[in-house]
């Protein structure tokens, strides 16, 4: 088991939004006990406090990671999103306080292309609607309104992971499929690739996967319902700022859309006992699931070892890669030597500052890693145990620095 410079019974991991045991499982594995864990995403003020002693965050698509909470999170190493999206995190402000994030970027891609596919289906029976109507004693026994979904058009926007996988699973359920995306995608199978304006105006069933973005914002609204078929349905697994939810109830009021499912909220209950506040309640024909496309056993699991490595990864030896935010290194073991890392602004001449100080207190480096993005620089150095708290000390004085720790 690889040691590190502070004793890992006093690194706290503070573990939000019930991720997945397999996590906690992986931490103590790698001798990480000290862990404060909570089934629910923390009010704000509470998020602060807890998260101020903490040494690394797990969290879910509910905690908002603003500057403010950054700025009391004095010790926080890194982030680990049990999840895909980061949005909740603000990157930026992350990245100037030193601390890497991390996400699982695939581990959930399969659970929310079967939802989205299910839903699909049974949108285009009705069962949304024939179902709540059962439930009241009402029996809705018809074919008028109901179809295959065998030769519909899915028009799929943003064509990344959970896009590209939705493509392949529509397409060999015998559907077509259109995709729009703000980057050209080598389209799957006969997928192609089309405007905004045409897919909406061409497909059966319109599916939203892209991130929160300002890009995104409110980027299905009036105009877009009102380019749609009449009769078509709308799925949104994404994010729930992507959709004018005002909007979606005028095109479901006025039988413009014959049904929607959907998965993410503007707002969202910050635990299971939190009421569920939605104008979309109305309407029967309208599938509401609690954010749960990516929530599956297979999903959980996988994302809880997945994160949970790279947080080890980065406390055990300081390897970043797939960070989100930070230059990405994949460092070797480090036998017998201490290892430096020294986190900076990327401004020039960081490296010869560095370089001098070895030089000039004649400390001899075995191995160095260097890696870079637009924001910051990364340097990794292993030197001698008798030099690395003087290395310490000097690296952490060179301006623009952001954080200097000691790994052994
Ligand atoms: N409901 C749930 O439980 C889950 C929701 N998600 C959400 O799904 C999103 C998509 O996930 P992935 O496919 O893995 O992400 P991805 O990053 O692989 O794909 C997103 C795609 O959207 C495209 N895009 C970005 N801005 C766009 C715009 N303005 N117009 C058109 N295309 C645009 C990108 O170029 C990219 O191809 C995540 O960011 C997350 O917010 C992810 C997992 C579970
Ligand atoms: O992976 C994502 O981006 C999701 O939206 C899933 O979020 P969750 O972990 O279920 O809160």
């Amino acid at each position: 088991m690889a040691k590190t410079s502070l004793d890992k019974a006093k690194i706290k991991f503070l573990l939000l939004e019930g991720v997945h045991q397999s996590a906690v499982d992986a931490l103590h594995a790698s001798g990480y006990t000290n862990i404060d864990y909570y089934q629910k995403a923390l009010p704000d003020d509470e998020l602060k406090q807890k998260i101020a002693d903490a040494h690394f965050v797990g969290i879910r698509s509910r905690t908002q990671l603003t500057d403010d909470v950054f700025a009391e999170a004095k010790k926080l190493i890194a982030v680990g999103c049990f999840c895909i999206g980061t949005n909740q995190v603000d990157l930026k402000a992350a990245t100037e306080h030193g601390v890497a994030v991390f996400n699982a970027p695939f581990s959930n891609t399969r659970s929310v292309a079967e939802l989205v596919i299910a839903e699909a289906i049974l949108l285009l029976r009705g069962i949304a609607e024939k179902n709540a109507a059962a439930h009241r004693g009402e029996w809705m026994k018809t074919a008028v309104g109901s179809y295959e979904i065998r030769g519909k058009r899915l028009g799929i926007i943003g064509y990344g992971s959970i896009g590209m996988q939705l493509s392949v699973i529509a397409e060999s359920l015998g559907m077509e499929v259109c995709f729009t995306d703000v980057v050209n995608k080598l389209p799957l199978g006969n997928a192609v690739q089309v405007s905004m304006g045409e897919l909406l105006a061409t497909s059966d069933i319109v599916s939203l996967h892209v991130p929160e973005t300002a890009s995104t914002q409110d980027m299905i609204g009036k105009n877009e319902f009102a380019q749609m078929k009449r009769g078509a349905i709308l799925i949104n697994a994404s994010r729930g700022t992507v959709v004018d939810i005002d909007a979606l109830c005028n095109a479901l009021s006025d039988a413009h859309l014959a049904g929607a499912a959907i998965d993410v909220f503007p707002e969202e209950p910050r635990s299971n006992s939190d009421e569920f506040i939605s104008p979309l309640r109305e309407f029967d024909n309208v599938f509401l699931t609690p954010h749960i496309g990516g929530s599956t056993a297979e999903a959980q699991q996988n994302i809880g070892l997945e994160v949970a490595d790279k947080l080890v990864k980065y406390s055990d030896n300081g390897t970043t890669t797939s960070s989100v935010n930070f230059p990405e290194v994949a460092l070797p073991a480090h036998p017998g030597k201490h290892r430096v890392l020294h986190i900076h602004r990327n401004v020039p001449g960081i490296l010869s500052a560095i370089n001098q100080i070895f030089s000039e207190n004649n400390i001899n480096i075995s191995g160095q890693y260097l890696q870079t993005n637009d924001k910051i620089g990364y340097v990794v150095m292993d030197i001698d145990q008798a030099s690395s708290e003087l290395a310490q000390e000097k690296l952490s004085q060179i301006p623009d620095t952001i954080r200097c720790r000691l790994l052994f």
